[in-house]
């Protein structure tokens, strides 16, 4: 099978897309390259590729994205056009936190959204419930932490929604009270139901871990052969470039290169770029010092939201209120989805200014488990007032 050329996913809506040098898109439009991995008598044979010509990540703005990801301050004070003094960016970050409050702050204003509604805790992983860090297995979320998400799950249907593959991130967090959903949103557990509108070649109804029927979905399963072979080639492709750092997420792979010297970041680009050349049905997304390459279907963690709530049975529901917390490029799907039509709330985790589609923003991990504290003590003291039967 030519795992680079299958073509048969109902799923696969997504047009090519185009080259968008902002977003650091690449097109996957490049012709198959004869030079590619291959298998052969079952074995995997990588051709180790010298990097191409540097000028096609300067040129498509792969570079571009790199540095912007999670830049330092200094750097992001030039990003948003300011001067570098930090009255400044006090300034700035007052300024912006104008548009995007703080969900601390506006507690009230969201509390009074939700009452006599459900509300849905959407929560991504990295940098959300655990603090960015320079080694990705080393993320790890505090037992404080761990504790005011299992208090949330206890009054709110809680979904962790991370890029990290499912089993991995189940394994960080360890509450088996809550929705996963991992790749990005293309590896999701959620509870059985009749009238899910999912292709059902794409779902398949194992038991989880404590014995009980759940309903998988998988939208991406038919590329798990190519991104593994794919995660194979980066990492031997990659191996001489000091601190860089690839993970296998199952439906996505990551190329880490926060411990990489930032003089190596045009080879690591041109690296993954010289490989996606010969798979056109992938595609690269940026995150936090990391590139994300995967499959180019029309599914994001905004999907999985939706996919979610319907899984649960709340979608198209005026008496649900879904809260989105994420940190993440990847989380702006998510953002949207809320945004359309003030379905709910997005909160931006940012301890700087950054464009989103979130309404409201926290600082750091440690106000997110503040904020999710509140959220408990204020369905706590609900309980106790609400008349006893
Ligand atoms: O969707 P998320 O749960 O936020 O996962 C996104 C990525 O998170 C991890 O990388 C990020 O966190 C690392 C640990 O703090 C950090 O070292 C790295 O620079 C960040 O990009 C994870 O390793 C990635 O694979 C996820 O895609």
């Amino acid at each position: 099978m030519d795992l680079k050329s299958i073509n048969a996913s109902p799923v696969l809506t997504d047009p090519a897309p185009i080259d968008n040098p902002r977003l650091g898109i690449r097109s996957s439009l490049s012709p198959y390259s004869q030079s590619g991995p291959s298998f052969s008598s079952g074995m995997l044979k990588i051709p180790r590729k010298k990097p191409g010509k540097l000028d096609d990540v300067r040129s498509n703005g792969w570079l571009d994205a790199m540095i912007s990801s999670s830049p330092p301050r200094k750097k992001l004070l030039k990003d948003f056009n300011v001067e570098v003094a930090s009255d400044d960016f006090d300034f700035a970050f007052h300024s912006w936190m104008l548009k995007y409050p703080s969900a601390i702050n506006s507690f009230e204003k969201i509390i009074n959204r939700a009452k006599n509604k459900k509300i849905v805790m959407f929560l991504d992983y990295d940098g959300t419930l655990s603090p960015i860090v320079d080694d990705p297995d080393r993320a790890f979320m505090s037992d404080e932490m761990r504790s005011a998400v299992s208090n949330v799950a206890k009054y709110f249907p809680t979904a962790i929604i991370s890029g990290r593959s499912r089993d991995k991130v189940y394994e960080l967090v360890g509450l088996t009270e809550l929705y996963y959903a991992g790749s990005h949103g293309m590896d999701i557990m959620s509870p059985v139901r009749d009238k899910v509108s999912a292709d059902p070649s794409n779902c398949t109804k194992p038991t989880d871990k404590q014995g009980k029927e759940v309903n998988l979905f998988q939208p991406a399963r038919e590329f798990l052969p190519m991104i593994n072979e794919v995660f194979i080639t980066l990492v031997e492709n990659t191996k001489d470039i000091k601190g860089a750092k690839v993970e296998n997420h199952k439906f996505c792979a990551s190329v880490h290169y926060r411990n990489v010297d930032e003089k190596n970041w045009p080879t690591i680009a041109q690296c993954v770029h010289d490989i996606l050349k010969d798979y056109p049905r992938l595609r690269l997304t940026h995150g936090r010092k990391v590139l994300e390459v995967r499959p180019v279907i029309n599914w994001n963690k905004g999907k999985a939201v939706e996919f979610l709530l319907e899984s649960l049975g709340l979608s198209n529901n005026d008496d649900v209120l879904p809260i989105y917390i994420g940190d993440d490029k990847t989380d702006e799907d998510a953002f949207k989805v809320l945004r359309v039509g003030n379905r709910g709330y997005g909160i931006l985790v940012s301890p700087v200014p950054k464009e989103t589609k979130a309404f409201f923003s926290l600082k750091d991990p440690s106000e997110v488990k503040q904020f999710l504290e509140s959220l408990v003590r204020w369905k706590m003291e609900m309980h106790d007032k609400s008349p006893k039967k």
